[in-house]
């Protein structure tokens, strides 16, 4: 790939020192300003090539629109729904994300989020601290032998499964993407969501934000789950919807709920965060000095070998044998010859959209929709299927030569 010139990049949110140096290091500008306003980041956005965000900063339309040169939007961590992918898309800034940067501590305090409403940790601490003695109050019970529903089988849903089946839980799930025989292998049954419901005691989702996903858990759902259910949010806020959790954690349907997102954050409304069966956290998710750690030097690495041309954009700068791991097993690789260039892309298609994965080796990660030009699709390896179906996306300098179906290595 050419190289990418950045010049100057602004860091708008708390990320690792080892940003910072090795964008330095290589001859990057860079500053720091945090806790920026809708208005002073659209007016200071226009001094930037690059902008390195986590989860707080809008990136906006308007703000990708207010940037007359930026050309690189990194997110150091997995969600990028806090970025238009799509306008950055369409005024050719390229979006790249740390995916697996901070999965085991998002997994991790999953899990510490089931255990504290196993025990009620948290709430008996404040009991403590506010001088009381009440061991009656917090009668719990135990994991081992109870039911965790996973929603969402990928990076976290995976680790999480694996940590409390040592619990001695047993783990069902339900992933649209993730083969049931790839689940199976770390121990989670899948099954459609109307059988995973009624037999939960715990329900974790770990999927991303988006239509299909937007209020999984409402009054409907939760009504189908066994009364006094516990409920996990460290995914993104609005996947369980949030006034129907406060009306069945007031009803007793639900039993306790451990949130660390929120639909708005922080969130203004404070009925949930205030309910005595919830416990909640400010989004500390991926807040451990080892997942900083990672997703700021990642996507610092990243953005180098973009600017140095090692990796085409959009590009983790893993090895790609590291790359391979996590793919999803329906992916399928092609060979490419755009105008006397060929590459290798690997595709999928994820909830129902075409997505690209890696191209030569270098991964894609972020959300973006190929529907409308190009096609992946899931075939066995044969010459004539695929002049068959790449004759309406085929253009000029555009030549589909070969098809293999691809299988992340170890499965
Ligand atoms: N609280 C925090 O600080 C953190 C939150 N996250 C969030 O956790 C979520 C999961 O992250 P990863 O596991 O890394 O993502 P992932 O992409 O590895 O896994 C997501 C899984 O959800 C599945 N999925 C999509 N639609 C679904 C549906 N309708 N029903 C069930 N499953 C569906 C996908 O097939 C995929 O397997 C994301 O929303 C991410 O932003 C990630 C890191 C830290
Ligand atoms: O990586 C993610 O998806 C997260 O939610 C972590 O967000 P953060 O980087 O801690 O603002």
């Amino acid at each position: 790939m050419p190289p990418v010139s950045i010049q100057r990049v602004l860091i708008s949110e708390s990320v690792d020192p080892r940003c910072r140096s090795i964008l330095q290091e290589n001859g990057i500008e860079v500053t720091e300003r945090q806790n920026m306003s809708k208005d002073e980041l659209l007016a200071e956005i226009k001094n930037y090539d690059g902008l390195i965000v986590r989860s707080a900063t809008k990136v906006t339309a308007e703000v990708v629109r207010a940037a007359g040169a930026l050309k690189i939007i990194g997110r150091a961590g997995t969600g990028v729904d806090n970025v238009d992918v799509d306008a950055a898309t369409k005024n050719g800034v390229i979006v790249m994300n740390t995916p697996g940067g901070n999965t085991i501590s998002a997994a991790e305090l999953t899990c510490a989020l089931v255990l504290s409403l196993s025990r009620n940790v948290a709430q008996a601490d404040m009991s403590m601290k506010a001088g009381k003695w009440d061991r009656k109050k917090f009668m719990g019970s135990e994991l081992f032998g109870k039911v965790l529903g996973i929603v969402g089988l990928g990076r976290i849903g995976k680790e999480v499964a694996t940590r409390m089946q040592s619990f001695g839980m047993r783990t069902i799930g339900y992933d649209p993407i993730t083969p049931p025989d790839v689940s199976a292998a770390w121990g989670v049954e899948q099954m459609s969501l109307e059988q995973l419901w009624p037999q939960c005691d715990y329900i974790t989702v770990h999927t991303p934000l988006m239509p299909s996903t937007t209020g999984l858990l409402n009054d409907e759902t939760l009504a189908k789950c066994k009364k006094g259910v516990k409920v996990v949010n460290c995914a993104r806020g609005g996947i369980i919807d949030e006034e129907a959790l406060l009306r069945a954690l007031e009803s007793g349907q639900c039993g306790g709920a451990g949130l660390d997102v929120y639909v708005e954050e922080p969130p203004m409304q404070r009925a949930l965060v205030n309910h005595p069966n919830v416990i909640s956290c400010p989004h500390l998710g991926a807040s451990t000095k080892e997942a900083q750690a990672r997703c700021g030097q990642e996507i610092a690495l990243q953005i180098v070998d973009m600017v140095k041309g090692k990796a085409l954009v959009g590009a983790v700068s893993r090895n790609h044998e590291e790359a391979m791991e996590g793919l999803d097993s329906a992916a399928c690789v092609v060979e490419v010859s755009l105008c006397g260039c060929g590459y290798k892309a690997l595709g999928s298609v994820q909830a129902g959209v075409p997505v690209l994965l890696q191209l030569d080796g270098c991964v894609f990660r972020q959300p973006v929709s190929l529907a409308g030009h190009l096609l992946f699709f899931k075939a066995e390896s044969s010459p004539q299927l695929l002049p068959s179906v790449t004759g309406e996306i085929s253009g000029d300098c555009k030549r589909l030569t070969s098809l293999s179906p691809w299988r992340p290595s170890g499965l």
